[in-house]
Formats: C-alpha cells, sequence, structure tokens
C-alpha cells in the first residue's frame, strides 16, 4: 500500500528496504516482492505521480514540463561551469514516483553492445556483457503498436526486443513533416549516415526509428509499468513517500566490517525522525545525486570531502561522489518557410483553442499531437577514422559499435538553454557528445541532509569533449545541407548564423557551444562499480565495498555512462541485479 507519512506504518523491520521509487529501484522492489514472503518497503523523497499536473508525467508532449519548474523535479543547479562561461545551469531530477523515468523524455536506447562489454570488463562480471544482458533487456519491456495504427514492422527489429516485459515501449504514433526528408537524407548521404533499422540492437551507429517509453500514446514508466500494479495487489509491499532517507545507521559489523542496515528518514528538516530497519539489506537507488548523497551523509566516503562539511568518516571510500559524468548537449535551430508544417503553434503556445483541442483527443482516445515526443529519429555517429582528434587523443568510446556523438531531429523548435522566440517556424536538432570523457563530482554542501548537494559535472573538462561537439555540428550542418531539405532549411537561427558564417572559425562554434551547453540529464558513475579491490564504491555484485548491509541499484553504478540514452539500460541494470539479490538470500 501507500504511505505518505512513516507514523502510519505498522511495521518499522522489513526484509528489504529500497530507498527511491525511481527507475531503478521501482524495478527492485517489484521484482523482490514476487515472493509473497518477503517484505519490502519503499522509500521516495518525492510525491505521488497521480493528482496535481500529473498529465505532465502522462501525456507525452508535455514531458518538458514534467521537469522545469514542477512539483516533480528537485530542482537543482550546477556550480558555476568553467567550460560554460562560469555559468550554472538546471540540472534535473525526478522528485516523484517513478524517478526520472516519469519525467524524462521517454528516449528509449540502450547503448552499444560496446558499452555493457566494458562494464562486464571493469567488474570483471559477464553478467553485464551484452549477450547476457539482452536478456534482461527484453525482460524489462514489451512492444507496443503505434497508436496511428502504422505497421512498423520496418522500423524496429523484433527479434532484439521483449514482448511480456513491464514498460511499453513503441516508435511515435504521431508522424511529423520533417520525417520523410530525414529518411530521405539517409539515403542521399547514407555513407554518413546510414539508416539504421534498430539502434537498440547493440549496433547503435546510424540513423533509426526513435523507441519511445511510451504505450498507448501515454508515458510508460517504472511507477506505471512496475511499481504501482505490484503496490496495489501485494500486501508484502509498503511504500512510503514524501519521505527522505537522511542517513544510514551503523547496526554492528559482519566479517570484519561495519554493517549498516538501518536507516533514518524524516518529512521535513526539524520533523521528528524515525528509523526503518532491513533484516536482509538495504537497496540504494536514489540516483546519481542521491545515492552518493546518503552515503556521504551516513560518514561513507572520502575522508576529506566530508571533514569539510563536519561529518567524521566511519568507512573511506574515497571514489563516493566521484567520477559524474553527463552528455551535454547543445540544440541548433534552422529557420523554416512561415507555411512548414512545424510543431511550433504548440511548443511556442501561439494558439491555446488548438492546444485546447490537442488535450481533448488525447484525454478522448491517447491520439494526436499531445501523443508525440519530441522528435521521432535520432542518430549516432563515430568520427572519422583518420579523425585528427582521434590521432591525438585515441578513441576514448566504448568500442569500434560506440557513437561518438548523437543528433536527432525536431520539428519545430527545441532547446535545453536558449529562450524561445514568440513566433516563427523552425527546425532544430541537437548535438550531444555520446563518449564524453570529462569528470565532475558531487559533494556535500552541508551536513544538512535537506541541503542540495554541490553538483559539478565539469562540461568541456577535456578538449576531447569539446571537438567532438564541435563535429557534432559540423554534421548537423552536413546534415541539411543534403538536396532533399533545398527551400525548406532557410538560415541558422540567432546565434548559430555567428558560428556558422561563411568566415566563421572553429572559435565562433565553441562561442556557440560554451554559451548554450546544457545537460541532456543523464548524470552516472557517481558509484561506479569496478571488480578491482580499491577501486571504484560497489563491486560486481553492487554491494556496496569496506561496510555490509548495503547495496547501489541505479544510474550511478555504471562505470561509465553509456554511448545513448540511459534509461532502458538502467532498467536492465536493475533486472541484473534483482535476480542477483534473489540469488544471493535463495528468493
Ligand atoms: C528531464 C529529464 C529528461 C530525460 N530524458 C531522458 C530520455 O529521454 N531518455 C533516457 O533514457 N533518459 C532520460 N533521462 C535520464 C533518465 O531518466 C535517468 O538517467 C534515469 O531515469 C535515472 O534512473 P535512476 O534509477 O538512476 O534514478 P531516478 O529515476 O532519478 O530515481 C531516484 C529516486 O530516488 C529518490 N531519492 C533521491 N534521494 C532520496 C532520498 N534521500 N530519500 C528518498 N528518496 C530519494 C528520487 O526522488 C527519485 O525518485 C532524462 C532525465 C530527466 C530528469
Amino acid at each position: 500500500a501507500l504511505f505518505t507519512d512513516p507514523s502510519q506504518l505498522k511495521q518499522t523491520t522489513y526484509d528489504f528496504v529500497v530507498v527511491g521509487a525511481g527507475t531503478a529501484g521501482n524495478v527492485v522492489a517489484t521484482r523482490l516482492s514476487e515472493n509473497p514472503s518477503v517484505k519490502v518497503l519503499v522509500i521516495e523523497a518525492g510525491v505521488s505521480d497521480t493528482g496535481y499536473r500529473s498529465e505532465q508525467i502522462r501525456i507525452p508532449f508535455l514531458c518538458g514540463q514534467a521537469a522545469i519548474d514542477s512539483p516533480f523535479d528537485w530542482n537543482y543547479t550546477t556550480v558555476p561551469q568553467k567550460g560554460l562561461n562560469n555559468q550554472s545551469i538546471p540540472y534535473f531530477r525526478g522528485f516523484v514516483l517513478g524517478g526520472s523515468s516519469s519525467t524524462n523524455y521517454l528516449a528509449w536506447t540502450r547503448g552499444s553492445s560496446d558499452d555493457y562489454d566494458r562494464f562486464a570488463r571493469v567488474t570483471g562480471d559477464s553478467s553485464y556483457a551484452w549477450k547476457n544482458i539482452l536478456t534482461y533487456f527484453k525482460k524489462s519491456e514489451h512492444h507496443d503498436a503505434p497508436t496511428d495504427g502504422r505497421n512498423d514492422s520496418a522500423e524496429y527489429l523484433p527479434s532484439v526486443h521483449g514482448f511480456k516485459g513491464p514498460v511499453a515501449f513503441s516508435v511515435t504514433g504521431n508522424l511529423s513533416a520533417i520525417d520523410d526528408r530525414v529518411l530521405a537524407t539517409t539515403q542521399e548521404l547514407s555513407d554518413e549516415f546510414p539508416f539504421n533499422q534498430d539502434t537498440n540492437s547493440g549496433n547503435l551507429l546510424g540513423i533509426g526509428w526513435q523507441q519511445n517509453s511510451l504505450g498507448n500514446g501515454s508515458r510508460a514508466s517504472s511507477s506505471s509499468a512496475y511499481l504501482t500494479p505490484a503496490m496495489n495487489t501485494r500486501s508484502n509491499l509498503d511504500v512510503l513517500i514524501q519521505t527522505r532517507v537522511t542517513r544510514l545507521i551503523q547496526t554492528g559489523s559482519s566479517k570484519g566490517v561495519p554493517e549498516f542496515k538501518s536507516l533514518e528518514v524524516a518529512q521535513t528538516p526539524t520533523s521528528r525522525r524515525f528509523t526503518f530497519k532491513a533484516n536482509k539489506e538495504i537497496v540504494l537507488s536514489a540516483g546519481a545525486i542521491g545515492s552518493p548523497q546518503i552515503l556521504m551523509l551516513s560518514g561513507i566516503g572520502n575522508a576529506a570531502d566530508l571533514a569539510k562539511v563536519g561529518i567524521k568518516s566511519t568507512v573511506s571510500l574515497p571514489e563516493v561522489g566521484k567520477n559524474l559524468q553527463d552528455h551535454p548537449l547543445v540544440s541548433t535551430q534552422w529557420v523554416v518557410p512561415d507555411d512548414a508544417p512545424t510543431r511550433d503553434t504548440f511548443t511556442l503556445g501561439e494558439d491555446p483553442a488548438a492546444e485546447n483541442a490537442a488535450l481533448a483527443q488525447w484525454n478522448a482516445n491517447h491520439t494526436g499531437i499531445m501523443s508525440a515526443v519530441l522528435g521521432n529519429h535520432m542518430g549516432f555517429f563515430r568520427l572519422p577514422e583518420s579523425s585528427p582528434i582521434l590521432a591525438k587523443y585515441g578513441d576514448q568510446s566504448a568500442g569500434p559499435g560506440s557513437a561518438h556523438y548523437e543528433l536527432a531531429w525536431i520539428n519545430g523548435y527545441m532547446t535545453v538553454s536558449q529562450p524561445f522566440p514568440t513566433s516563427g517556424k523552425y527546425f532544430s536538432n541537437i548535438n550531444v557528445v555520446n563518449s564524453p570523457t570529462s569528470r565532475g563530482t558531487v559533494v556535500l554542501n552541508s551536513s544538512d541532509p535537506f541541503a542540495a548537494p554541490l553538483i559539478d559535472p565539469n562540461f568541456y573538462d577535456t578538449d576531447f569533449d569539446l571537438q567532438v561537439m564541435i563535429e557534432a555540428i559540423k554534421a548537423s550542418v552536413r546534415f541539411v545541407n543534403a538536396k532533399v531539405w533545398d527551400g525548406y532549411i532557410l538560415q541558422p537561427y540567432a546565434d548559430l548564423a555567428a558560428a556558422l558564417a561563411p568566415n566563421a572559425t572553429d572559435a565562433d562554434i565553441v562561442t556557440y557551444i560554451r554559451k548554450w551547453t546544457g545537460s541532456i540529464k543523464h548524470p552516472m558513475s557517481t558509484a561506479a562499480a569496478n571488480g578491482a579491490k580499491g577501486k571504484g564504491v560497489v563491486g560486481a555484485d553492487l554491494t556496496v565495498k569496506n561496510l555490509s548491509g548495503v547495496r547501489i541499484v541505479d544510474g550511478s553504478v555504471f562505470p561509465f555512462i553509456p554511448s545513448a540514452h540511459p534509461q532502458a539500460g538502467i532498467y536492465g541494470i536493475a533486472e541484473v541485479a534483482s535476480d542477483k539479490i534473489k540469488a544471493a538470500y535463495h528468493l
């Protein structure tokens, strides 16, 4: 059942306590509670995903609103970014049942087979290797037909997908006016921009139809797909929301290391503290910001960092909160003809009556523009073998099937940082560095568990990342210079014009990049898994090193950020971890 106050719970001891009802946490809680004799408590800081404003979670086209100025978000801001002219930028994280899977942009990508083979290499555990984790990707998902009734059999590869798992995935049910041109470009410029029938097959490279966590025109989150159906039917699964885990509590020691099987929670900085205990273990699934934050609040981490905020180190784990990786994103926009059938009418809020009609249509049958996601195609690309960037820095990706950068195309104005125009018609694409080498940090700013930590994605700390972004933008220009766009793409919009002027240099592109880069919102690796002694925060089985009683299952354990959007990968890892936990306790 669902509880909104710790005092409502009748028991304080469970077999497992899962911290964070987010993407990964809900998978673990749902899988462990499949066994009716196993008692599971999930504790979530954020709010319910039903009720006030929850249509912004369910309706795909409103996905941007689910995160921005929203009750469903933690509303973090980064520390000033050296690589972005010292700007501090917004840093979104879900604060709601489903976590970031309830507020994200629905893109459903796994990454390359190399990404998972590298995960297996670093941990020394073959269960993360592509050939093995594929079973778990399939276990997490089921294919859903697009809502427009289109035959999508040429738009994905059934053989690499699941048909019975909880999360619905689907290609768009809402074709857009640029789709034909994007696909025609894959033929006209097939060497550089080849079509790939399914970028989720392990072979990531090329342009494919974007798969989305979307079923029957509505968002599928880890709450709607996993937790809520289980919570509503299982008496052994309790879910407590609006309650923050403030620290783990040492309960003794086991095999010579401290054991942490209790935790403290509170609803506000001054409210009563409650404690809950796990007989078997605590699973931290508070995400790439929350999980290291809770460890550090408990005295587990880098002793020097902890001393700065007056916390005594009880377990030394120097890499807690280190190694933060994220994908930098910059949008480029072009002006298109005034009569182009773009989605700007809706995005720019030009026609409230049309918007209301679209909402009514979605409420009636989940079709129409409100069932659309931002874009219908995305592509993943490598620098050419002859690239001087590779000669200088080496190939920093997970392997030859991994992307250095990503482009995706949007039928209207799209940005993560620039001001929105008030009128006009636009074509946008996003440019993303997919195999970044910059590493940032999450450290405490205070010993107060209700204070936001200091988040530093450290964008463009390495020249490699900056050079790849320059190449991504140049590739975007080559894309729209295909003949098929003649007469449609009129000119670069706003600052992009200066960056792409005939006499412009790479320095002008860099000016644009540093001014307008934002996060794609993929922080990971802050409690990285590593099989080697003395390295990383968790071992191959995802249990925290140098202590007992705690495992971490979420985006923070990836040793490297995958070269695509991470949610499908996080669901897969959470499925693997659930089986590891079941095996460890013979469940
Ligand atoms: C706006 C946005 C757009 C994105 N778009 C995409 C996309 O299109 N495709 C894609 O693949 N990925 C996307 N991502 C990224 C992806 O959604 C996340 O990487 C992924 O969902 C993270 O999963 P997680 O389990 O690690 O953490 P989360 O899903 O964030 O879950 C962590 C949970 O822990 C809770 N928590 C944290 N601290 C505490 C505490 N102290 N006590 C109790 N609970 C706590 C949080 O409230 C949250 O519910 C996007 C993310 C955002 C925010």
